[in-house]
């Protein structure tokens, strides 16, 4: 039986609506419809979207749902999927098939003074920061989706301290290397993986505070580094009141362990942040059913979600000379199994990011080439 079939199936049995949520914008501008009183969660914001049909794929509702609701045809567009999320309103089950949607300049100059879309309802175009920052109430399921939002099209893996051992201080080098290269603002993961590692990334932080860290899962900042860098001015107040640290990373096999956990009640669960966002390592079809099981307990239970995937290695690297990549066939195949945003990470360039996404990536990784050189 086909995954759509399957999806079908199960959602007949429980009476679980399947909804195709598109998430359309062009640069920071959000294009939000508004839900009448009378509709389920009325009265608040929404991304256009409704019902997929018996018959139709995701991709095929969420067309015609925007053609019926806003006259945009997103035919010839590139549709990302960002995932897919399970909510349960009490008097409603959803099943939210949630993807983005960027306009051309042509197709957003035709519909940015559209106030009302085709069924009467208002259309406001609304800016990114506000829409993150809470300020258009839209129903409760939408969080998970305002959380994937934050991932940026671009992430760097930094450098391991065992690629600067020709050096006299290692640290020290990676530290100025990382310190002069990264770009502004840029989201890091931070992969020193060397004893010392949170030491380094504290001074990282410290040195350059517009920066915003996906950290191992086993980092902790404790008392006393909080308050040494409440004394000291280089910290800067914004790495205190906007904390550096975005996400917690864990790995393939720390995935893997978890997810042993999961499944073996008797087995002692390793523990995973609970105050951060999570990314996931994952390298193949298991790995990519654990982090969706992750993903699908942190909504649950509440917990801040499971923010992205990478999933590598999509070409062949120098970092890892010896293990076959995937290729974008595989990749893009395995990609679709992902209920959370897919990172491809592997041999890959900022310039390939709209080839990436067309094979199904919210965003993509890398070290070498993301870093600036200058
Ligand atoms: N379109 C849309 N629906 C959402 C969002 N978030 C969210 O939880 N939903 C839920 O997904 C379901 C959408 O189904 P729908 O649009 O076909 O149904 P409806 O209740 O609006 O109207 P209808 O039943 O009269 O067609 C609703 O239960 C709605 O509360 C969102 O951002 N956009």
């Amino acid at each position: 039986m086909s995954i759509k079939s399957e999806q079908q199936r199960v959602a007949a049995q429980t009476h679980i609506v399947n909804v195709a949520v598109a998430v359309i914008h062009y640069q920071e501008q959000y294009l939000l419809g508004f839900r009448s009183a009378k509709q389920h969660q009325g009265n608040r914001y929404e991304f256009v979207g409704g019902k997929i049909d018996a018959d139709e794929t995701d991709k095929q509702a969420l067309i015609r749902e925007v053609n019926e609701e806003t006259g945009i045809n997103i035919h010839d567009n590139t549709i990302v999927k960002l995932g897919r999320l399970h909510h349960d309103y009490s008097d409603k089950q959803v099943c939210l098939q949630v993807y983005k949607i960027e306009l051309t300049t042509r197709q957003y100059d035709q519909h940015k003074y559209c106030q009302y879309g085709l069924e009467g309802q208002a259309l406001t175009w609304a800016d990114k920061d506000e829409v993150l920052a809470g300020k258009y109430p839209l129903p409760a399921a939408n969080q998970t989706i305002l959380t994937w939002l934050r991932l940026p099209s671009l992430i760097t893996v930094t450098y391991a301290l065992s690629d600067f051992d020709q050096h006299t201080d290692p640290a020290a080098a990676w530290l100025a290397y990382h310190r002069q290269h990264l770009a502004a603002q840029a989201w890091v993961y931070v992969r020193i993986k060397a004893p010392d590692s949170k030491a380094i990334t504290k001074q990282l932080m410290q040195l350059r505070p517009d920066l915003q860290m996906i950290v191992p899962d086993d980092f902790t900042f404790d008392g006393s580094m909080l308050a040494e860098s409440l004394l000291d001015q280089t910290a800067s107040k914004s790495a205190l009141t906007e904390p550096q640290v975005v996400a917690t990373h864990l790995t393939h096999g720390d995935l893997m362990h978890w997810y042993a956990g999961a499944k073996d009640t008797s087995q002692k669960r390793p523990p995973l942040s609970s105050d951060q966002p999570i990314i996931v390592s994952c390298h193949d079809l298991d790995s990519i059913y654990a982090a969706n099981q992750l993903a699908a307990e942190r909504i649950q239970q509440g917990l801040p979600v499971v923010i992205g995937m990478f999933l590598s290695p999509v070409l062949a690297t120098q970092t890892h000379p010896d293990t076959v990549p995937l290729g974008w066939i595989q990749w893009s195949a395995l990609a679709a199994h992902a209920d959370i945003p897919v990172i491809g990470l592997g041999g890959l360039a900022p310039d390939l990011l709209q080839d990436a996404k067309v094979q199904g990536a919210a965003a993509i990784a890398g070290i070498r080439q993301f870093l600036q050189s200058h």
